[in-house]
């Protein structure tokens, strides 16, 4: 078989060069030209898969390593008769240690504050049961999901302290997200609230984002998903609390798990051998300790796995280059996603610190450190 595959999926070799030729070729602006031998097409959430891409091409699976599908018009691939998967739930533990890494970056003490999540799937349903196990409260806005016992309507949610946003993007149907954060619903957020922002960036305007926050600063924004990327707008930057170039999800094993989920959907479409390679790191674990007691401890742990505001001095010391005539907002905005560090989730460290009372020990625990 003959593949095409964005130069950015890892794992490629591992799990795919058993099928045929593998051709990496830039995400961003794959063309037609390129698939017009293509058996099978690899994407990542960066190229949109629709007719004007595949149309006339022999392309019979397309594959994105990605939870999200928004770049993908899965009517048109099925009206093909194209078989395609997504990678639900690949990298949303990333996600949400990103959230709990944002807030220790902050130095907000999450277990006094009341949470709201826009979007309870993978992604905001872990977080729910992080939250809960913590005996935090929560309030959930998903519309697909009014049984779950935390569903509130959006007003109440966004009323929280803390609000994480992780709804897919969905342009119509009974219930949008594109712009559900609107001029008013921005304005309703409370004083002193934290917003996180972390699922598509279209679910916020971010251009009344802006305006709202150039006229004060009402409340803490953090934005890893940002509306028109990789062209970021430079002046919303500028007025965020922290941001960083669409990376909560870039775990090193969400990643990977992309690729393999994505490699098994495939064995299934096109009913081939199931792969025996396993994702997953089988390094050893790495130690972490602290002399930190409490909260401190939590925060000082969490910062040493993953310190958030390393990506937002990149993401500003790029925007700051690219006002200065260096290279471009959306060339930097993609080689610090391509150039991203190697980050390993919790489940990767073991604690050391034996003077940890019973409870900090818990909550570790139910972050994901051992
Ligand atoms: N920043 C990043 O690096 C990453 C971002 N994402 C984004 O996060 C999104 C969510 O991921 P998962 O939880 O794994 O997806 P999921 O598909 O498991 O869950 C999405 C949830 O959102 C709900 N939903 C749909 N429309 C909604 C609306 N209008 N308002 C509120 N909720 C709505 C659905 O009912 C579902 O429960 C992905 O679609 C993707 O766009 C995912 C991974 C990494
Ligand atoms: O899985 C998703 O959905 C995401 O948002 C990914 O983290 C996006 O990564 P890229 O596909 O843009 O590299």
């Amino acid at each position: 078989m003959r593949i095409v595959a964005d130069e950015n999926i890892p794992g490629l070799e591992t799990w795919f060069a058993d099928l045929g030729t593998i051709t990496r070729v830039p995400g961003r602006n794959m063309t037609r030209a390129q698939l017009a031998d293509a058996d099978i097409l690899l994407v990542r959430s960066v190229t949109r898969v629709d007719k004007a891409l595949l149309e006339g091409t022999p392309v019979r699976f397309v594959g994105s390593c990605t939870i999200g599908t928004d770049h993908l018009d899965t009517v048109w691939l099925e009206q093909q008769g194209i078989h395609w998967s997504a990678a639900p739930g690949c990298n949303a533990n990333s996600v949400v240690e990103y959230v709990f890494c944002v807030l220790a970056a902050l130095d907000v003490d999450w277990r006094d504050r009341s949470f709201g999540i826009v979007g309870c799937g993978n992604v905001g349903g872990s977080l729910q049961r992080k939250l809960r196990a913590l005996g935090v409260a929560c309030k959930i806005y998903d519309p697909w999901l009014a049984n779950n016992p935390d569903a509130a309507e959006l007003a109440t949610v966004l009323q929280q302290d803390v609000i994480c946003l992780h709804a897919p993007l969905v342009g119509d149907g009974a219930h949008p997200s594109l712009h559900l954060l609107d001029d008013q619903a921005l304005a309703s957020i409370k004083p002193g609230a934290v917003l996180i922002s972390a699922g598509r960036g279209a679910v916020i305007d971010n251009a009344a984002l802006s305006a709202l926050l150039a006229q004060a600063r009402p409340f803490t924004c953090v934005l890893d998903v940002w509306d028109n990327e990789p062209d970021i707008d430079l002046d919303l930057l500028s007025r965020v609390d922290l941001g960083s170039p669409h990376i909560a999800g870039y775990s090193h094993d969400g990643k990977l798990a992309g690729t393999h989920m994505v490699r098994e959907a495939l064995c299934r479409a096109l009913a081939l051998p199931a792969v025996q390679v396993q994702a997953g790191s089988t390094a050893s674990p790495r130690v972490i300790g602290t002399r930190e007691t409490g909260f401190a401890a939590i925060r000082a742990l969490l910062l040493a796995m993953y310190d958030p505001r390393g990506d937002d001095q990149r993401l500003r010391a790029a925007a700051q280059a690219a006002q200065a005539g260096g290279p471009s907002m959306a060339s930097a905005f993609d080689q610090l996603r391509k150039q991203y560090p190697k980050r390993l989730e919790f489940s990767h460290y073991r604690l050391e610190a034996p003077h940890l009372d019973a409870s900090t020990r818990e909550q570790l625990e139910i972050l994901g450190l051992k």
